[in-house]
Order: structure tokens, then sequence, then C-alpha cells
């Protein structure tokens, strides 16, 4: 094959962050998404309908001249997040979705949830209009070893969950494990997940086989080559059930390249190319089209988009660093790597 044409895709998990950042990055996602749900964990996190309206005014502004490209809005809810709150929300008609971050599970995180049945209200009002809880799930106890954390979430919190909220929509974000490929599937039809082009691409070793290599490191964190595997047999399935959602999550080089650097993958400039990639690893390009553009709009019940996209086989190269907030840098996923597949 040396070119697929299909429907122009969506990111269901991105971060855009704020001012000069957002400024820099925005357009990479814009070039090859129609839409894209924007993840709230700015400092300070964005809680209300009112701070999603002026957050969505700041993205449509940084947006190149032309560019028709729809930031979907989300809510960060926290342990005081009020039912009236969700209700607002749903009514604006620009808030797609509410984010669930286990407090200090992430970047970004301080404010999230510190336990869930402080929610209770909140999220008996999403199940109530439909609007979609999407779930960082990883338990943040001190005792539970970080490869462990996802799986530790869904016996501890995701399960007990969805049976206390049978008709919630829920999104499983970023999942990274074969216990969440399990979950995800055995649950009912309103159960969904995300996966990043990078926890299909790779695993543990690519981050820590002959030296630290910081870029790879984000949340939650790479697993072993056995998960790696189920995510992509997932991915690649044709299952409604899991669609794109890239997490590209910028840093600053310095941020990252640091004693003590930030989790998080910038994938954005690539992350049709990077997709392409790991299906066509598992033999299954034709399954992209699903995965990419169909499932998820199907799933938030939005109308798939109708401008098509296409990817020619052509060998290019991701630059080295890019440019970012302040005179500074940021270093993409694969840096200075040659990509088989190229965006037209
Ligand atoms: N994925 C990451 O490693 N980082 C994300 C936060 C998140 O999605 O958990 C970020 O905001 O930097
Ligand atoms: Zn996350
Ligand atoms: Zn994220």
């Amino acid at each position: 094959m040396t070119q697929i044409t299909l429907t122009q895709p969506d990111d269901w998990h991105l971060h855009l962050r704020d001012g000069a950042a957002l400024a820099s990055v925005v357009a990479y996602t814009a070039r090859q998404c129609g839409r894209a749900i924007i993840m709230p964990n700015l400092t300070p996190p964005v809680t209300t309908t009112e701070q999603a309206h002026a957050y969505r005014q700041r993205i449509l502004a940084a947006l190149p001249e032309g560019s028709d490209f729809e930031p979907l809005m989300t809510l960060y809810l926290t342990d005081n997040t009020p039912a009236e709150e969700v209700e607002r929300a749903k009514a604006s008609g620009i808030v797609h979705a509410v984010k669930l971050y286990p407090a200090g599970a992430t970047t970004n995180s301080d404010s999230g949830v510190t336990d869930i049945d402080h929610c209770s209200r909140a999220i008996e009002a999403m199940e109530r209009v439909g609007l979609p809880l999407l779930v960082h799930g990883e338990v943040t106890s001190p005792e539970i070893d970080i490869f462990d954390r996802e799986a530790v979430f869904i016996e501890r919190v995701m399960a007990p969950l969805l049976i206390r909220f049978p008709q919630l929509k829920v999104v499983f974000e970023h999942i990274t494990t074969e216990d969440a490929v399990n979950f995800v599937r055995e649950s009912s039809a309103n159960i969904a997940a995300t996966i990043t082009a990078h926890h299909l691409l790779f695993n543990r070793n690519h981050m820590l086989v002959g030296g630290i290599k910081p870029h790879y490191y984000c949340l939650p964190v790479l697993k072993r080559e056995r998960h790696r595997d189920a995510l992509l047999a997932a991915a690649t399935s044709g299952s409604s059930k899991f669609f794109l959602g890239t997490d590209s999550a910028p840093h600053a080089r310095g941020d990252k390249e640091s004693a003590c650097g930030c989790a998080g993958a910038f994938t954005a400039p690539a992350a049709l190319e990077l997709y392409a990639m790991a299906f066509e690893q598992a033999g299954r390009l034709e399954q992209l089209e699903g995965f990419a553009s169909h499932h998820g709009p199907d799933f938030y019940g939005l109308p798939r988009n109708s401008r098509q996209v296409t990817l020619v086989r052509e060998n290019w190269k991701l630059p080295e660093t890019l440019p970012y907030a302040d005179g500074g840098v940021i270093v993409p996923l694969l840096a200075g790597d040659t990509l088989p597949w190229r965006l037209v």
C-alpha cells in the first residue's frame, strides 16, 4: 500500500496548555484533526463552564487563519463540583465531558478528586444528563507499585463505579494494560477507552534500556511488551470501544530532560503517522479509519467528519526540536527519526 485515504480523524484526548505554549502547539493538531477533546488540567484547572468558555475562546484565537478545528471542552472534576455545574456544562453545548484525575496522579492533578465518594452527586448528574466521565485510571497510594496502578484502579475504583452508575458513559483514558483492555471489552457498551500511539508502539524497554530516555516517560507509564501486544490487538480489532486519543502532552525540553522530569509525550506533530506505523506493524492498516475517525464520534454522539485526509508512504524526518513558549524548544517523540508515512 502506498497511500491511505480516510475520514478525517479526531483526537479524543489532547493537552493544549495555555498562553504561549498553546499558541505554539495548537496548529499541529488542527492540521490533522477535525476536533479534539481538550484536557482541563491547566493551572488553575478548568472547573466551571464559564472557564471552559473562556479557554475555548483562547484556543480559537490561537488557531491558524482559516482553520475550522473545533475544540471540544471538558471540566475538571473536584471533590466540590456541584451537580448544577454538570447541568450547566451539558446545557452549554460546548462542554462534552468531565475529567476525573485522582489527586496527585499526574501533571497538574493537585486539585483532583481525593475520594470518588465526594463526587456522587456530580456523577449522578452526569449519568442523568448523558455527559461522559473521562478517567485517568490510576490509584495514587504510595504502597502501590507504579506499574500496577492502573490494574489496582480497576479493582478499587472503576468496577465499583460502574456498578453504582450503570448508565454512566465512561472513557477509560490512555489505557496501558491488558487488564484495562479486558475490562473495557467485558463492560457494557457505555464504556470505551482511548489508546495513545506511544503505548501502541513502545514498551518500557524503550524508555529504560541503554540509558533513561525522558521523552518516553509519560503517565500511565509504559508497561511490558505483553501489555503493548494487548493494546495493539484491541486498537486494531475493529471494536468500536477503542478509539484514538493521543494524550499529546507538551512540556518544554528542560522540563523533560531534568533530574525530576515531567510526565508526557509530545506526539501531536506526527500523531496520525505514528498510529499508521502501529497499525501497519499489526498488519491491520485497514482498521485505522474506524479507530481514528469513526468510533470516537459514534461514542460521543457526534457526526463523523465529512472531510478526508491522505497518508502517503514517504520517508520524512521529524525535527529534533520545535519552537515552544518563551523562546524555548520542545522535543517531539521520535525527534530526529525517519517516519515511513506522511500526512499530506
Ligand atoms: N500523560 C502524561 O504523562 N501527562 C499529562 C497528564 C495526563 O494525561 O495524565 C500532562 O498533562 O502532561
Ligand atoms: Zn492522564
Ligand atoms: Zn492526558
